[in-house]
Formats: C-alpha cells, structure tokens, sequence
C-alpha cells in the first residue's frame, strides 16, 4: 500500500476547496455541461470557451488547462493551439485527454504531437492509450476497471470506482478535469493524477451505493464529489505500487 497518497490526496482535496481553482476546459461537444458541473461539485470554478479570439485570455489567468480531443473541429484545433502556447508562456500546468483518437488517425496524430508540447498528464482510456507514445516526461493515465498512473518509473494502481462509470458518457472527460483541478494546487504531477484518480473513483464508489442505474448514478456522482470528505478517502482508499 502506498500509505502517503491517500493523506496528500486529503490535503489537496481541502486545498482545491479552499482556493476554489479555475481550470479552463477546452471540451468536446456532448459533455460541457457534465464536466462543468462536475468541477464545481468538486469545489473548482470551470470556464469553458473555444473561442480563438478569448481562449488566450480565459488560459492566461486559470490555474489550469484541460485540453480534450472530443469531436474536434477546426475552430477547437485553433483555439487548441493558442491556448497552449499560452499556457506554456504563463506557465499554466495543462492535462490532454486524447478522446477517441482511437477512431480516426488525424486525430490521433494531433494528440502525438500535443504530448511534444509538454502536458504535465496524459489521461486515455486504454484504446487511446496504447496508439500513443508517452514521452517520460508526462504522467501517462490510464483508465479503466482500475486506473494506472505512471511516471518516472513510478507507477500506483487505484482500485477504486464502480461499474455504472462505464455506462455514463462523460465520465472519462469529467476525470481529465479532476485531474487537471488537482494540478491547479499541486506541482508534483504525479502526486496531482493519482490524488485525483482516488478522489474521483471513491466519489464513483459513493455514487453507486444509492444509484439504481447510469440515469440516477450520473447525479448521484455529483453529490458525491461535493460530500466527499477527508475520511471517505482514508477510509476506502485502494491504491497501491506496481510490482516490479
Ligand atoms: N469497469 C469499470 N469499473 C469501474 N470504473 C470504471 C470501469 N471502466 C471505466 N471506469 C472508470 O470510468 C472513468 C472513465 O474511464 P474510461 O471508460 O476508461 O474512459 P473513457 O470514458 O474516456 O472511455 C474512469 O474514472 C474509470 O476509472
Ligand atoms: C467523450 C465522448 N463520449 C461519447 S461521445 C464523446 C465525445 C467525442 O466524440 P467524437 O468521437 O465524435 O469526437
Ligand atoms: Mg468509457
């Protein structure tokens, strides 16, 4: 068992709470309104604009970028561009959710060279995840029944979540935006992933205890992000290090 990332996990839970970050999601089409949702359950402030002639602005004063491939368009693909290059210029920590790049090589391509740019995570379910080519210097995120979190040899296991996460579209996209919240109040990438994949299954974890079903869990998800608290954490945390 990896005894510290629980109890960091709980700090940095209250500290996205206390400093109420805003992290800038440049989100695919079919979701924005479950992903803003559910960064504001989580205690974080969403803004959402792909705008070109705004994102620069939007990204220049968040904390953190959320850059996710979901049905991208032209627009997003300039408005992609900008919001990185400034992220970089400020210094803004940004996370890349590949979303189905899986079915269509452009995209996949577009993602390949994003993670040359300089994401501090990469998180993909595992379609996504095996087209692309990590560099080490990215925290690469896999989703899926379990998470794995790896960087510089590194890598945690989180056990935690439930099966209706599969059935709810969005979920993938929602934990891209967790994590990047978690990046917002803490340097260390690798710390801020796998805090924000404990945080985000526990809360799942929660979630299906009262749901009959992906309807009545998608809400259910969001009370539980918000009544999360430090306890549930210690108390249920499933995470451990790979074996070697
Ligand atoms: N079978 C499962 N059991 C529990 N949690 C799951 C399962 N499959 C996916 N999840 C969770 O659902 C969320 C979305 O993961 P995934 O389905 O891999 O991504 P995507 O939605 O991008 O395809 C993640 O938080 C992941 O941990
Ligand atoms: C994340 C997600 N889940 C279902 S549709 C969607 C957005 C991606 O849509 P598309 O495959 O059309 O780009
Ligand atoms: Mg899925």
């Amino acid at each position: 068992m990896s005894g510290a990332i629980p109890e960091r996990a709980v700090e940095l839970l209250g500290e996205v709470r206390r400093r109420r970050p805003r992290i800038h999601c440049l989100m695919n089409s079919v979701v924005p309104k479950f992903v803003a949702d559910g960064l504001s359950a989580l205690g974080a402030i969403p803004s959402m604009t792909s705008s070109p002639e705004e994102v620069g602005h939007f990204v220049a004063k968040a904390d953190a970028l959320l850059v996710n491939l979901g049905t991208l368009d032209a627009q997003r693909r300039e408005a992609i561009g900008i919001a990185v290059d400034v992220a970089d210029e400020k210094g803004r920590p940004w996370a890349l959710d590949p979303a189905h790049c899986d079915y269509s090589p452009p995209r996949a391509a577009f993602a390949q060279e994003l993670l040359a740019r300089g994401p501090a995570v990469l998180r993909a379910n595992a379609a996504e995840y095996d087209l692309l080519a990590v560099p080490a210097d990215v925290v690469a995120v896999r989703t899926g029944k379990a998470d794995r979190i790896a960087w510089n040899g590194a890598v945690l296991h989180v056990e935690n979540g439930h099966p209706l996460t599969a059935l709810v579209t969005g979920t993938g996209c929602l934990s891209g935006a967790v994590i990047a919240a978690f990046l917002a109040v803490e340097a260390d990438p690798f710390l801020a992933a796998s805090a924000a994949m404990l945080v985000f299954g526990i809360a799942a974890e929660m979630a299906g205890k009262t749901a009959t079903g992906p309807g009545s869990f998608e809400p259910a998800l969001l009370d539980a992000l918000a009544s999360l608290e430090g306890t549930h954490i210690l108390q249920f945390a499933k995470a451990d290090n790979e074996q070697g």
